[in-house]
């Protein structure tokens, strides 16, 4: 990160996009889906922010739909998604947004064609279903172009799958929270 704010006066977007999946040497898992991103995100706010003289900028971060839901077969990355869902959430709703300049949001991919989904594929026996119900990257950079088009993408939350590429929000339905889809 340093290397990139000495070489621009200016860093307008920050992605925290990097992340694995393993369920049994789980530790480096946390370190690398959470707290990188965490750590990413305040270099990149703490250099963006008006406050501190920068110009406000986007931070986005790559979550997952198994940030939306749980999901037994793999309930640490879902911790990690969840966390990861969960503290851009939070960033967003600071009061001091308009303060620092800064925007916070995450994307929510259904499984995508990537290195991750087949490494894991190779533990599992459930591969040609898979590559059959994953979508490919491209789809992914869809959802991530139409959030840098709006001008406010402040606290939003993009699923995107083979069919939808959407906006949720979390509300209270009757005992418990529900994601809905949010126009
Ligand atoms: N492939 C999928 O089905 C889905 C993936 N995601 C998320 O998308 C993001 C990208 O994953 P994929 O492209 O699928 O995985 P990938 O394994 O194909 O790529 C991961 C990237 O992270 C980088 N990386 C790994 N360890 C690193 C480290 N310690 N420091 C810096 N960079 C490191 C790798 O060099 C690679 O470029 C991850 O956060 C993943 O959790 C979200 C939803 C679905
Ligand atoms: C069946 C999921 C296997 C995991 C595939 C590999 C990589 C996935 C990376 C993710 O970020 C996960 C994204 C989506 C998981 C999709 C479906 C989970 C099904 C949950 C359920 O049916 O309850």
């Amino acid at each position: 990160f340093q290397t990139a704010a000495d070489e621009s006066k200016q860093i307008d977007l920050m992605v925290n996009n990097a992340g694995t999946l393993n369920e049994y040497d789980w530790e480096p898992v946390v370190q690398l889906n959470l707290v990188a991103c965490v750590r990413g995100s305040k270099l990149a706010m703490k250099h963006m922010s008006k406050k501190n003289g920068g110009r406000g900028g986007r931070i986005i971060n790559t979550c997952s739909d198994l940030g939306l839901i749980d999901f037994h077969q793999l309930p640490l990355y879902c911790a990690t998604k969840h966390g990861v869902r969960s503290f851009t959430s939070s960033m967003a709703l600071h009061p001091d947004k308009e303060l620092t300049g800064v925007q916070f949001a995450c994307i929510c991919p259904s499984v995508t064609r990537t290195d991750l989904m087949r490494s894991y594929n190779e533990t599992i026996s459930m591969a040609e279903d898979l590559e059959a119900i994953a979508i490919p990257t491209s789809r992914v950079a869809e959802g991530f172009l139409k959030l840098l088009r709006m001008s406010r993408m402040n606290g939003a939350i993009l699923y995107i799958d083979k069919l939808k590429c959407e906006f949720c929000k979390l509300e209270y339905v009757g005992l418990g929270p529900v994601w809905t889809p949010q126009q």
